[in-house]
């Protein structure tokens, strides 16, 4: 872990260098690139052949679709918690995400023309759901569940297997849950060609969706434009305000629980209103790292993506925030301080508010979708809503009546455009 403070000499330059740290190297950059151009030209076979170059599945192109007879079995496997867990969690998931369906409107304009806007879900989707080690169930929920609600009609699921080419069950019971039958066992960058190109097995979709490692956000970066993506939502990032009233023990097991993703490229940042905060939830993280089963890959986390920033006020607390934007923000600080803090923190993917928060609760089952933006995106992006899934278009409708008055307007912008055809056909219609 790395400790800077809030306004010495070269902080401006430590914390953009860390945040630097999120965005991806040239390196990266370049196979993505590579493994793109071969999926593009060669299809099928070039998929088989990075599920086994990166997965280590020896997978032929007809095995890539997985059969219902196998998604019925794995559901009817998981057991009865399990399987009560994904019900619950999908409850709280669908009454959040109903709350934002966007809704058809019409109104009318100062000319009397009617004017509004129509919704259609995106016809053809495709969610990307992390797997292989970790196979990431939840992801099945926060996508799949607004894709259902927005009511796309066609759904297709990509997901890496184990070197076996199986599909952990939880992963394929949640995809029952929800019915969805489309489930191609490809992941990684191979999975995000497939599904922006199309191969002969694999139908192109109109727009990607779903988290990922550094290849997987990258290679929908470079796919963007082909086909519409989401958020860019890679590596997970927790960042927790913290003062004296923060309870250690739980600010350390929640910096470690997004460090636990561990694909090397996570990043957890502490920001607290004291060296002496700093050290005892620094000190408590090495303590419950012995606690945890993924202590290697979280340790190597820590070791290169681990930030700690002493600040002397909250006030201080919120613009190094509003910089990171990070995609989890705990605000583990005193009750009185909240109403500011959401008022003032204008980047962060999802806030969680005080002590009891524990971001795991947002990752699993609170209700918004755990798809969010990473590496500073959340600038400009937000979390992902059932709106993503859907396309809006705008609708006019002018009469006799209305065009006559919009007839100046439109004259005068033609003559200042030089565009006099454009003047001429909404006049013809005003004599
Ligand atoms: N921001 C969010 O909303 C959000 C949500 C959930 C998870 N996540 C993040 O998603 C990530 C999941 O990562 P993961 O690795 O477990 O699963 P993943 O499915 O994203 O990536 C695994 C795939 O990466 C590819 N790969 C691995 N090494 C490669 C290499 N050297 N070259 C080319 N391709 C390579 C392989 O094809 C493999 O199948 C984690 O970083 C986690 O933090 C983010
Ligand atoms: N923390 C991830 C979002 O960054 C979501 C997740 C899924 N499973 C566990 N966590
Ligand atoms: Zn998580």
């Amino acid at each position: 872990m790395r400790v800077i403070q809030f306004a010495s000499k070269t902080f401006d330059s430590d914390l953009a260098g860390f945040c630097q740290g999120a965005s991806v190297p040239k390196d990266i950059q370049d196979t993505v690139t590579a493994i793109l151009a071969d999926i593009r030209q060669r299809g099928d076979e070039a998929v088989c052949y990075y599920a086994a170059k990166f997965d280590g599945a020896k997978l032929r192109a007809r095995d890539f679709r997985v059969k219902p007879a196998e998604i019925a079995a794995a559901a009817k496997r998981l057991p009865a918690a399990e399987r009560k867990a994904l019900v619950a969690a999908h409850e709280n998931i669908v009454a959040f995400n109903k709350q934002s369906l966007p809704k058809d409107w019409l109104g009318k304009n100062k000319h009397g023309a009617q004017v509004g806007e129509i919704n259609h879900p995106i016809r053809r989707v495709g969610l990307y759901v992390p797997g292989g080690e970790v196979p990431l169930v939840s992801t099945v929920l926060m996508t799949a569940t607004l894709a259902k609600i927005a009511g796309c009609p066609e759904i297709a699921v990509f997901t890496p297997s184990n070197s076996q080419g199986k599909i952990a069950d939880g992963v394929l019971a949640a995809l029952d849950l929800i019915g969805i039958d489309e489930v191609y066992r490809i992941g990684g960058v191979q999975a995000i060609g497939a599904a922006a190109f199309g191969t002969l097995t694999v139908p192109a979709v109109d727009k990607v969706f779903g988290p990922g490692n550094a290849y997987v956000c990258e290679a929908k970066r470079q796919v963007f434009g082909t086909v519409g993506v989401d958020s860019l939502p890679g590596p997970s990032e927790v960042m927790i305000i913290a003062d004296e009233s923060t309870n250690v023990t739980f600010a350390a097991a929640d910096l470690l629980a997004q460090a636990e993703h561990g694909s090397g490229r996570e990043k957890i940042y502490l920001v607290a209103t004291s060296a002496e905060i700093i050290k005892e939830i620094s000190d408590e993280v090495q303590v419950q790292l012995k606690l945890i089963s993924r202590s290697e890959k979280t340790q190597r986390v820590l070791a290169n993506g681990f930030l700690a920033i002493e600040v002397k006020t909250l006030a201080e607390a919120v613009k190094v925030a509003n910089y990171v934007a990070p995609e989890h923000l705990e605000l583990l600080v005193k009750e009185s301080a909240h109403k500011g803090l959401l008022r003032d923190i204008t980047t962060a993917g999802a806030i969680m508010l005080g002590n009891y928060t524990a971001t795991a609760l947002g990752d699993f089952t609170a209700g918004p979708s755990h798809v969010l933006p990473t590496a500073r995106a959340g600038r400009f992006f937000s979390g992902l809503r059932v709106a993503d899934f859907m396309r809006r278009t705008s609708v006019v409708r002018y009469d006799k009546a209305s065009v006559k008055k919009a007839e100046p307007v439109v004259s005068a912008f033609a003559a200042m455009e030089k565009l006099d055809a454009h003047g001429r056909s909404v006049k013809i219609r005003a004599l």
